[in-house]
């Protein structure tokens, strides 16, 4: 097929009008220039904008945004003052509804494309009753501003410069005043901060959390090694802000993304916050994992739960399980739930909740899924029916897949936070006995570009 492009046009810092017709999976708004296809950061679908283009492949390429020719209907005007900045979120001038309407297609052609499914038993978004004030949780690294200021914020898109935020729209709102707080008394104290080009500095991160039910805060600072005065500092913060149950210390030397270390100690007050979820107590500890939207992770265990529709004799298996946050609102249901996740803190964390929620029905091992599914299983009394997988991002190794069909339980629950990963993983286990009975996606994360989904499977009966 001969190209339709005139390739004297197709040229670095060329500046064309382009139609936005469609979001990428990263956010970028999606255009189509001749035969070719242009991203532009900060464009919505039925957006006409002027764009410069910049980097260019033979078949796509990039522009920048110059002006916008004719806005969309969906371009809404961003609530985040540094919305054009931040890389926090990408989608503030979309449309709540375009957004979901984004996140749906992203899964369906997901599944389609990796996943190599025909049909899919998609069901339509579950979108936030608040894309607002929902995250429960945010980690912001540190720097220092003019005048010895203190910064905190994400990171500008594509660098590690800091964005300041004094609030940010998508953090819980009990979250806003902890952190100008925060910032006044780290430059009170005098604190160093932390430079990752040279790894030199101490304090490197402030990292909050907020029980969405209890409204419990906890703070924690995240430092290389000693701080002056800490201990002071941490008691007038919990003197100071009668949300605050906890002020915790984090220790993390190592040159690393990571953000959190191994050593994790309470200066004031707990380690850990309270939250209820779906009725049962958890406590959460400042590293320990748990889904930044409550409400919505309430919404989606509820349709599991509704969905398997237990009968009180099943053994279940939660692989990937966290604190909890799934094992317990099964074990209720079920005759025996089995956790495996490899955070040590976790786990610990998991028994606790389950003692404090009088769960007796519940064990929980610490190790990687990939080591320990077979053998856990293998010590049941009795077969194992339902297997929940809730993995990180990359998805489940394929030594679990593999292990699963030969467990076979009768029925799989695949929670995931990243659609490829997961149409990868379903693939594999529908080549090897199971067919896809539901998918549906949720929107746990508005005005980002990532969508959960939960999907159910069936072994199928020969
Ligand atoms: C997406 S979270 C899900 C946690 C829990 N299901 C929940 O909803 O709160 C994934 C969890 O898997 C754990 N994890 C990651 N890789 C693991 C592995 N190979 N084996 C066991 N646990 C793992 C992480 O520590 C994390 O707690």
């Amino acid at each position: 097929m001969t190209s339709l492009v005139d390739k004297s046009l197709w040229q670095q810092g060329q500046v064309i009008d382009l139609k936005i017709d469609d979001l990428s999976n990263s956010g970028d708004g999606v255009g189509r220039w001749q035969d070719r296809v242009v991203f532009v950061t900060d464009a919505v679908p039925g957006d006409t904008l002027q764009v410069r283009l910049t980097r260019l492949k033979p078949a796509y390429g990039y522009g920048k945004k110059l002006q916008i020719l004719e806005p969309s209907p969906d371009r809404i005007r961003p609530v985040c003052i540094v919305a054009d900045k931040c890389g926090g979120c990408q989608w503030q001038a979309v449309a709540y509804s375009k957004q979901l309407q984004a996140k749906e297609s992203q899964v369906q052609s997901a599944l389609e494309r990796i996943g190599g499914f025909e049909t899919v038993p998609i069901r339509p978004i579950l979108g936030a009753p608040n894309p607002l004030a929902y995250r429960n949780k945010v980690t912001y690294p540190l720097a220092r501003g003019p005048g010895g200021t203190v910064k905190a914020g994400y990171y500008r898109r594509g660098t590690h410069q800091i964005v300041n935020l004094n609030q940010c729209p998508i953090q819980h709102e009990s979250l806003n005043p902890l952190l100008v707080d925060a910032k006044e008394a780290i430059k009170a104290q005098g604190w160093s901060l932390y430079n990752e080009q040279k790894h030199q500095g101490r304090l490197r991160n402030l990292a909050l959390r907020v029980s969405q039910n209890t409204g419990q805060t906890l703070l924690t600072l995240v430092t290389t090694g000693y701080l002056p005065n800490v201990q002071g500092q941490a008691d007038q913060w919990l003197s100071e802000h009668s949300s605050l149950v906890g002020v915790c210390l984090n220790i993390n030397p190592e040159r690393t993304n990571k953000v959190f270390g191994e050593e994790t100690r309470c200066l004031a007050g707990r380690l850990y916050l309270e939250e209820i979820f779906l009725g049962l107590r958890l406590r959460i500890q400042p590293t320990t994992f748990f889904q930044v939207n409550t409400a919505q992770a309430e919404t989606l265990v509820s349709l599991v739960l509704e969905h398997l529709n237990l009968k009180g004799n099943e053994t279940v298996i939660d692989a990937y399980c966290g604190i909890g946050t799934l094992s317990l609102p099964l074990a209720q249901r079920a005759a025996h739930c089995v956790g495996i996740e490899f955070h040590p803190e976790s786990v610990a964390q998991a028994r606790q909740n389950a003692a404090l929620n009088g769960l007796k029905n519940t064990e929980f091992f610490a190790g990687a899924v990939e080591k320990l599914l077979l053998e856990i299983s293998a010590q049941q009394s009795s077969p194992v029916d339902v297997v929940v997988l809730d993995p990180p991002r990359k998805g489940c190794d394929r030594i679990v897949l593999e292990t699963l069909v030969e467990i076979g339980p009768n029925r799989i629950v695949y929670m995931s936070c990243n659609p490829s990963t997961l149409a990868r993983d379903l693939k594999i286990l529908c080549s090897n006995g199971y067919g896809l009975t539901m998918v549906q996606p949720a929107d746990f994360f508005p005005q980002t570009t990532h969508v959960e989904c939960v999907t159910f499977l069936e072994k199928a009966i020969f």
